[in-house]
């Protein structure tokens, strides 16, 4: 096992910065015309300009910043490496559980931490280069885009004309409409991984999966944290069985949580800024050093000029795209969070191969929400794919729901990891996997094995007849197929109209 952080070199940012954004960069010449024109150079461009360059196309790919975009500057990467940090505090805390010496008030490096966070960004920042991508061919321009016409779009001054053209411009932190905030001093996920200390109290507006997996975060490396979120649960679009296991989670960690609870303004007193906040009539003030908004996305698109390409979009939800990912202009699509509802880095990967694939192979792949799983890094996890229970009774689908707890599962028990739950939603009548939610600490993990089950069109017949190894928290999945063939006593054989869903 691995168990230390790549080297510290001291030149690590300035090999980053080689990588994402070389200072001695100049844009290639353009050719006369790219099979295909990238907006947007982070997880959803560059698996678009690499697909299309390995098959063979003339590709121009354009980033305003740097090369990764918001995944590995300022989202997925730098926050699961400062999670992963928290886990280390929090285990020496818990030590004692497991017969060793527990630590109470581990001492903080917080320098050493942001460190570690910025050596893995930059050993990750290898595999997309700047180098790299003109080694497979690609013209790399760095320089805002915005389009020129149907067929063409501007780089800075620099023109450049294309058959089709992909939209991957992504989406920044949404700044909600609170008087003074702007005058208080506030921080995003655009600006949080820039802090040089720890804030000894931080209060986090929002409790989506960036305010949740945030706050506990730095809840565990020693702030003082509260969490106001203006809906009675957290993490809204999940099952109300695993946001309460979150809250009570969190609520263990001493943190402390304002729910059903709105942030209405800002002011400073001296160093201290004050967050006022109203929770049914009843208002409140918080005390915080720093105060973090987490209040969803706005798409990049404003700067676009997407009248000039006969695009249309909604500020809101971004570039408006039919199933196919195509825009109102025929050549012109759009992928990954400039246009999708569900935010996510995987997400932005596979629609971006799929909308190349549409406009230059011939394909008609569609979109798919339904199966792309996603995970909230807390502790538990919170990892869901597929229907969620609302889903299937706003669609009328009748549904019967399997769910195996981990405190009954031999290896979370050994592990002491009993919190959580396996649950799989499955069609009346069939033995049809329609969805699963999985609270555990490794549910990142676990929901994948959901997600070949469900793409390959595995029923819970075949699936509670698949060996697991012994023990393995991923055995609660087999367990709850068991328990829908103990169910249905085997009455109810395999659904002959199932589909894969992929
Ligand atoms: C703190 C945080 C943690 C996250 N954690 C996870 C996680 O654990 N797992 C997960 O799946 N997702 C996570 N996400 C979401 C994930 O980061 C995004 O879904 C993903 O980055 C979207 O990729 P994208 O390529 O669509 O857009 P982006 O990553 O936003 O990239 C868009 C790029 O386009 C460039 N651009 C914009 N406009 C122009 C223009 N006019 N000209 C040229 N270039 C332009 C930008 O500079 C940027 O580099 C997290 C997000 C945040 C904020
Ligand atoms: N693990 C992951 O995959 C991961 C992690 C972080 C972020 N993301 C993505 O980034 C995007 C942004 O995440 P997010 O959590 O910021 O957005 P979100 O929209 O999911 O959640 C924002 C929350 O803030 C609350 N809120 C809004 N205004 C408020 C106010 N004035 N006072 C109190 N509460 C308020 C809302 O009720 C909502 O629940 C999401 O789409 C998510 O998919 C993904």
């Amino acid at each position: 096992m691995q168990r230390t952080a790549p080297e510290a070199r001291p030149d690590d940012e300035a090999r980053f910065l080689e990588r994402v954004r070389p200072g001695n960069w100049r844009n290639p010449r353009p050719k006369g015309l790219y099979d295909l024109a990238v907006i947007g150079a982070g997880p959803a461009g560059l698996a678009a300009a690499e697909h299309a360059a390995r098959r063979g196309f003339s590709v121009a790919l354009v980033e305003r910043a740097h090369l990764g975009g918001n995944s590995l500057n300022a989202g997925s990467v730098p926050s699961k490496a400062i999670i992963r940090t928290a886990h280390a505090y929090d285990a020496m805390r818990d030590a004692g559980e497991f017969g060793a010496p527990e630590v109470e008030d581990p001492a903080l490096d917080f320098t050493a931490a942001m460190a570690r966070m910025r050596r893995i960004r930059t050993r990750i920042s290898v595999y997309h280069s700047a180098h790299d991508l003109a080694a497979l061919g690609i013209d790399l321009f760095f320089g805002e885009a915005r389009f020129a016409g149907a067929n063409a779009l501007f780089v800075d001054d620099e023109r450049l004309a294309f058959r089709k053209a992909l939209i991957a411009t992504g989406a920044r932190p949404r700044i909600p409409d609170i008087p003074n905030l702007e005058r208080t001093g506030y921080r995003t996920s655009a600006t949080i991984f820039e802090m040089t200390a720890l804030p000894k109290r931080l209060a986090v507006i929002g409790g989506g999966p960036l305010g949740c997996e945030l706050a506990q975060a730095f809840c565990r490396l020693g702030a003082h944290v509260t969490i106001v979120q203006n809906n009675p649960k957290f993490l809204p679009r999940e099952e109300r069985d695993a946001a309460e296991i979150l809250s009570w989670s969190m609520a263990r960690d001493g943190m402390e949580i304002r729910l059903n609870t709105t942030a209405t303004g800002t002011r400073r007193k001296g160093d201290t800024k004050i967050l006022e906040t109203l929770n049914n009539d009843v208002s409140g003030e918080i005390e915080a050093d720093e105060i973090l908004v987490c209040t969803g996305r706005v798409p990049n698109i404003e700067t676009l000029d997407l009248a000039a390409a006969g695009i249309a979009a909604d500020p809101r939800r971004g570039v408006t795209v039919d199933e196919f990912l195509r825009s109102s202009n025929p050549d012109v699509y759009a992928a990954g969070d400039a246009c999708l509802p569900l935010k996510f880095t995987n997400a932005a990967q596979s629609s971006a191969r799929m909308a190349v694939g549409n406009a230059l192979l011939g394909t008609r792949q569609r979109h798919d929400n339904s199966v792309i799983p996603w995970c909230t890094f807390c502790d538990p996890e919170i990892a869901h794919i597929g229907l969620q229970v609302w889903d299937a009774r706003r669609q009328a689908i009748p549904i019967k729901s399997y769910t195996v707890m981990l405190n009954d599962v031999d290896r979370a028990i050994t592990d002491g990891q009993e919190t959580g739950f396996v649950k799989i939603h499955v069609a009346e009548g069939s033995d049809r996997i329609l969805g699963a939610t999985i609270v555990a600490s490794r549910a990142s993990e676990l929901i994948n094995e959901m997600a070949v089950i469900m793409s390959a069109g595995i029923g819970m017949q075949a699936l509670a007849d698949v060996v697991h190894t012994y023990p393995a928290q991923s055995g609660a999945i087999m367990l709850a197929a068991q328990a829908y063939r103990r169910d249905t006593d085997g009455t109810v054989r395999n659904d002959p109209s199932r589909k894969p869903l992929a």
